[in-house]
């Protein structure tokens, strides 16, 4: 039976989708905290939950290699995303962050790690409506354990573990279609390196097009090209804080970011995210912004290549220079930092770009969705103003 465990929770459903008469926002009322339930569910005999402290290297490394070895793989089974532990510790560690909700399974004898799910908390706006949301992410179950319905329970918990600190909505993607998307997302790749890309099988060689045709169609310069524009600093924040409010604005989903989230999540972090912005030489006004973050894949079947190193598009405002401008430059950077591919979703304007600069689309789609929280009519991407790891 399909969705035999969505349909048992409070998420919009393919039933109730033509219905207009269901009213916007929260599905269930919130509970009072002293009435959820207190202790963890239950899990098959061998099994018992953990909480993960990333902080512990060593608890960090086993976190690493459980996603590095059964984490998401694309459609072909050539690729599979490997996130590095300073990535890992950056994504789960946000202001106000809970570590009871980086949650593990381990096998009671063996104390091996063989599953995990994690939140953030975050404060995400619908319309006019800024709730603070879960982000829920890294759901991992051992190739090993499979099919045993664990991924349910897993759910189940980190809704409980939320639950508890008074949070009722969540936000999460999927490559899967689920009750019910938000919103569907194409995604698109932008050639860096396209020998090592052919060679690996990411990409194919064009008809009627030669190897050094493909290299010559992909050349970027070898400096970016806008005036002011460098790498973000500290002193930046609050400059890019409210570019960044005022851009985000527009978009019916999107995240509320104050200065502490943008210190966090928009500072440049060495292998992690990178952020650029343009500071007017007249006025040193910061008119532009673009970041991109690291996520490498691990190639599966490859003799000469063991790691696909991809940039994925991440916050992007522009309000002097071109868009196109702007994110040519992101390309030129990502490309002197030797990355192979630069990936990007058909959210916010990036629509207006992705063609232009030469993107191809990918052969997936990304879905997003919110838990307990109903939004009227499935957006279209370019509605999106949000960018999950
Ligand atoms: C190239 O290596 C891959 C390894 C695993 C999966 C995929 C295909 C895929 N599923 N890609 C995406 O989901 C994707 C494509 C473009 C931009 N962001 C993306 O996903 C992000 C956001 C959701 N969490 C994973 C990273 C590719």
């Amino acid at each position: 039976k399909r969705h035999k465990f969505w349909e048992t929770q409070p998420v919009g459903q393919f039933k109730d989708l033509g219905d207009t008469t269901l009213p916007e926002g929260p599905i269930e009322p919130p509970t009072p905290v002293s009435e959820v339930k207190q202790e963890p569910y239950n899990l098959p005999s061998p099994y018992e939950w953990v909480t993960c402290d990333i902080d512990s290297e060593e608890v960090c490394a086993e976190v690493y290699n459980l996603l590095t070895n059964n984490y998401v793989e694309d459609d072909e089974n050539m690729f599979r995303f490997n996130y590095s532990k300073e990535f890992l510790r950056w994504a789960l560690r946000p202001p106000g962050y809970f570590k009871s909700w980086h949650i593990g399974v381990r096998v009671k004898t063996s104390k091996k790690l063989v599953a995990f799910i994690t939140g953030i908390p975050a404060k995400i706006r619908v319309r006019d409506d800024v709730v603070v949301m879960a982000e829920v992410n890294f759901l991992c179950v051992h190739k090993k354990l499979r099919s045993k319905r664990l991924a349910p329970v897993m759910i189940k918990e980190v809704t409980r573990r939320v639950h508890l600190e008074n949070i009722w909505q969540a936000a999460y993607t999927a490559g899967i279609v689920l009750p019910t998307p938000v919103t569907t997302c194409q995604y698109w790749h932008r050639s860096l390196n396209p020998k090592k890309l052919i060679d690996v099988g990411f990409s194919r060689l064009g008809a009627r097009m030669t190897m050094s045709r493909t290299i010559k169609l992909y050349k970027l310069p070898d400096q970016t090209i806008t005036p002011g524009f460098r790498k973000m600093e500290p002193h930046d924040v609050p400059a890019v804080t409210r570019l960044l409010r005022n851009y985000l604005k527009q978009f019916v989903v999107a995240p509320d970011f104050d200065e502490n989230d943008v210190e966090h999540w928009l500072l440049p972090k060495e292998g992690v995210v990178d952020s650029y912005l343009v500071e007017s030489p007249e006025t040193h006004e910061i008119t532009d912004f673009c970041s991109f973050y690291t996520l490498p894949s691990s190639i599966l079947g490859s003799q000469n290549h063991s790691i696909l190193k991809a940039a994925y598009s991440y916050y992007n405002v522009s309000t002097k220079t071109p868009l196109l401008q702007l994110m040519n430059d992101a390309l030129i950077v990502a490309k002197m930092k030797e990355f192979d591919v630069f990936n990007a979703l058909d959210v916010m304007e990036n629509e207006n770009f992705l063609k232009e600069l030469k993107f191809g689309p990918g052969d997936g789609k990304l879905h997003y969705y919110l838990y307990n929280y109903r939004v009227k009519h499935v957006l279209r991407a370019s509605e999106l103003g949000l960018v999950l790891l």
